[in-house]
């Protein structure tokens, strides 16, 4: 008899498997590890704080490096039904959603359209006569395309539709669908589902398309939280437009956690690997070293480690301001709304391309081995560079956060700022004078002035661009690449100062030695972003050529200190064997062993001699073919 732990993590490694028993089995162990977390559940009452802490428990363990079939109905489907359905719909389905006797999905893109949702083609019109929607997909393009787990799995959806009721088009709108009979799951008349074949990656997660042929769905199957349908087809608008976008905002703040997530995974397995790795001598004569030692891994691999600390720092910051403004959201206190939007935005962005970048490090600091699916490094890359995509493209997201510092900029006379952007009061005040030092504080500063002089010079381009005749729409997309950029910058200002300011207090409470090695990584992230950003710093602070040669050994030196305690750092990260599924990464070093294992289970090892040999190399070699 398996033990659940086996059931999970036994069997056949995903990647022999063909694409189809690949799903069957991710469905299989998701019904394992779900069927735990429902047990969780039913002991804590859900709702979305706790969610959250539900939500990465589910992230977490999400135990196949291929994601969950499962995984959009704990993501998208229940957090839209908690932020966008009303008290009745909530009674009606949320309970069912929530002990998986549903399971649902989130069909929002389309083959057609993924940034601009404004342009989805899918429409929702109102019969009146019947109360009820006629859902349809008019053209190819409309067809839903990308949703997780709708492929073989959901059979309930919300899908995002063009609303048109009495003949008029009222934008965007979000409704729960049936796809499938619960009991045989059959797809419903007239609804055209299937899965959208091979990826890069995410290959069990299930992503699937849907097509409507005129499907009707009762009027009450608008989520009517914000707008509303009456009976008589009469449309009651929301308070905002913008709280439809509202799932969003939460998705890309648990995707923050998430790159966290992975991050640590593949820093894990490339710090471990490296102190067990011995290649190459320092010194003629002595033995080969850890490749640890060699300061190009150490850039490689320890900058990663400091960047997956400050990014967990500055995921839970997000995750506290999501709270306070999703409370004053309910309270009908929509102030901060574009606030949240933009800090949500530049932070799902940065946070994904940082780990996509550094696993992607961690990848080729493990030279061969790191090639091997065996690694999990490939699938962890595949992963994080996904995350760039999902939820918001990230360059489309870092240009919204530049629509709302240019907005913030315009009215920097008027009033106090909101907390994320008061900075760009302080270092632009009458009388702020400011010079470049080589200190943490001297490099928050000195971000925070890049960013000010960034947004400050493209409001005066756009404004200069307009004046010349320019439309306020090329204006914008011809200087797009310096908007994306003062996104970056601002971003960055906060993630540093945040690590600094949310470490220097956790330090308070730490013994002398772990706070020193916590001030390490702090100082090494500054430092490191420094290097990386010395054309902006060069162009907008006083920095020297001095300072800069000051900043390299400060550096250097900060590389040496941290070595030591690099496995040690990765450790704390606690991630069991199982779950990080590495040959070079598992706690007992034996990687080498591990490889030979692993590859021994290759189905093509199981007979001294191929069939192919017999069908085609023996002809071809003897000339017969
Ligand atoms: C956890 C990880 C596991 C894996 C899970 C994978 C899950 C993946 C699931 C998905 O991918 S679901 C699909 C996700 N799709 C997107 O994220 C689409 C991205 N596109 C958009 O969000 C919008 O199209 C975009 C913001 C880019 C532009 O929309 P609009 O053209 O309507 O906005 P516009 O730029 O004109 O701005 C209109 C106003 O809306 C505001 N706005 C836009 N999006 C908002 C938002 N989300 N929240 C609040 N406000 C928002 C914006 O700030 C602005 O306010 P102001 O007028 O006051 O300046
Ligand atoms: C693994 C994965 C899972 C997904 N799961 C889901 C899901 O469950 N449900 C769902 O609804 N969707 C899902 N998606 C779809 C995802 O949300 C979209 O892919 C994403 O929103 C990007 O849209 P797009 O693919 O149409 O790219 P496009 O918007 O076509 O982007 C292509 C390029 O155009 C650029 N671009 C587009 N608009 C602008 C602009 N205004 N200014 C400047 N440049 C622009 C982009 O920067 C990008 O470089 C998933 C995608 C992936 C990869």
């Amino acid at each position: 008899m398996l033990t659940k732990r086996e059931e999970l993590f036994g069997g056949t490694p995903d990647e022999y498997l063909s694409h189809k028993e690949k799903y069957e089995n991710s469905t299989r162990k998701a019904v394992i590890l779900f069927s735990l977390l429902r047990k969780i559940q039913e002991e804590n009452n859900t709702d979305l704080t706790n969610y959250r802490n539900l939500l990465s428990g589910v992230l977490g363990a999400s135990i196949s490096q291929d994601g969950s079939p499962f995984g959009l109905h704990y993501i998208m489907f229940m957090p839209v039904f908690m932020s966008q359905a009303d008290e009745e719909q909530q009674e009606r389905w949320l309970h069912r959603a929530l002990n998986c006797s549903i399971i649902g999905s989130y069909a929002q893109t389309e083959l057609g359209h993924g940034t601009f949702i404004r342009g989805l083609e899918t429409t929702a019109t109102y019969d009146p006569s019947t109360q009820e929607f006629v859902l349809h997909s008019p053209t190819l393009t409309s067809y839903k395309w990308w949703p997780g787990g709708l492929g073989n799995t959901a059979n309930y959806c919300i899908v995002i539709a063009q609303l048109y009721s009495k003949g008029e088009c009222h934008g965007i709108h979000s409704f729960i669908v049936q796809v499938r009979d619960e009991d045989t799951h059959m797809p419903l008349p007239g609804i055209k589902v299937g899965e959208i074949g091979v990826k890069m990656g995410l290959n069990a997660v299930n992503n699937g398309f849907i097509g409507f042929e005129n499907v009707r769905i009762p009027r009450t199957n608008m989520l009517m939280k914000h707008a509303k349908i009456l009976e008589d087809g009469t449309y009651v608008k929301s308070k905002n437009s913008k709280l439809i976008y509202g799932a969003m905002v939460f998705v890309r703040v648990v995707i923050v956690f998430d790159s966290v997530n992975y991050l640590a995974k593949a820093i894990t397995v490339a710090t471990r690997y490296s102190a067990v790795r011995r290649q190459s001598q320092l010194k003629e004569g002595e033995p080969e070293r850890q490749i640890l030692d060699y300061v190009t891994q150490q850039d490689k691999i320890l900058t990663a480690i400091a960047g997956c600390f400050a990014m967990k720092m500055n995921a839970r910051m997000l995750w506290d301001t999501f709270n306070v403004i999703n409370d004053q959201l309910h309270k009908g206190n929509m102030e901060r709304l574009g606030e949240l939007h933009a800090l949500a935005c530049c932070l799902k962005a940065i946070s994904t391309s940082d780990s996509s970048l550094f696993t992607a490090r961690c990848r080729v600091s493990c030279g061969g081995h790191g090639y091997m699916v065996s690694s999990t490094l490939p699938a962890t890359s595949a992963l994080t560079t996904a995350s760039c995509t999902y939820e918001g493209d990230n360059t489309v997201l870092l240009l919204q956060t530049a629509r709302f510092l240019l907005k913030t900029w315009r009215q920097i006379d008027t009033g106090p700022l909101t907390p994320t952007v008061e900075y760009l009061k302080t270092v632009s005040a009458p009388g702020f004078s400011y010079k470049w030092e080589n200190s943490i504080e001297g490099i928050i500063r000195g971000f925070q002035i890049v960013s000010m002089k960034k947004i400050s010079s493209c409001l005066n381009l756009m404004t200069a661009k307009v004046m010349s005749g320019m439309s306020q729409a090329d204006a914008w997309n011809t200087i797009s690449i310096q908007l994306v950029s003062a996104g970056e910058s601002h971003c960055r200002a906060i993630v540093i100062s945040t690590f600094h300011e949310d470490m220097s207090k956790a330090m308070r409470s730490m013994s002398a030695s772990l706070a020193e090695v916590m001030g390490q990584l702090v100082e090494l992230y500054a430092v490191y972003w420094t290097l990386e950003r010395l054309g902006d710093l060069l162009e907008y602070t006083s920095i020297s050529g001095a300072d800069v040669v000051k900043l390299r050994s400060w550096y250097e030196e900060l590389l040496r200190k941290i070595r030591p305690n690099a496995v040690g750092l990765v450790d704390a990260f606690d991630i069991i064997d199982e779950l990080l599924q590495s040959t070079l990464g598992a706690y007992d070093g034996r990687v080498y062993e591990r490889l030979m294992e692993e590859a021994l289970k290759s189905p093509l090892n199981a007979e001294p001699v191929n069939q192919s040999f017999h069908k085609y190399l023996k002809p071809f070699m003897q000339g017969k073919l």
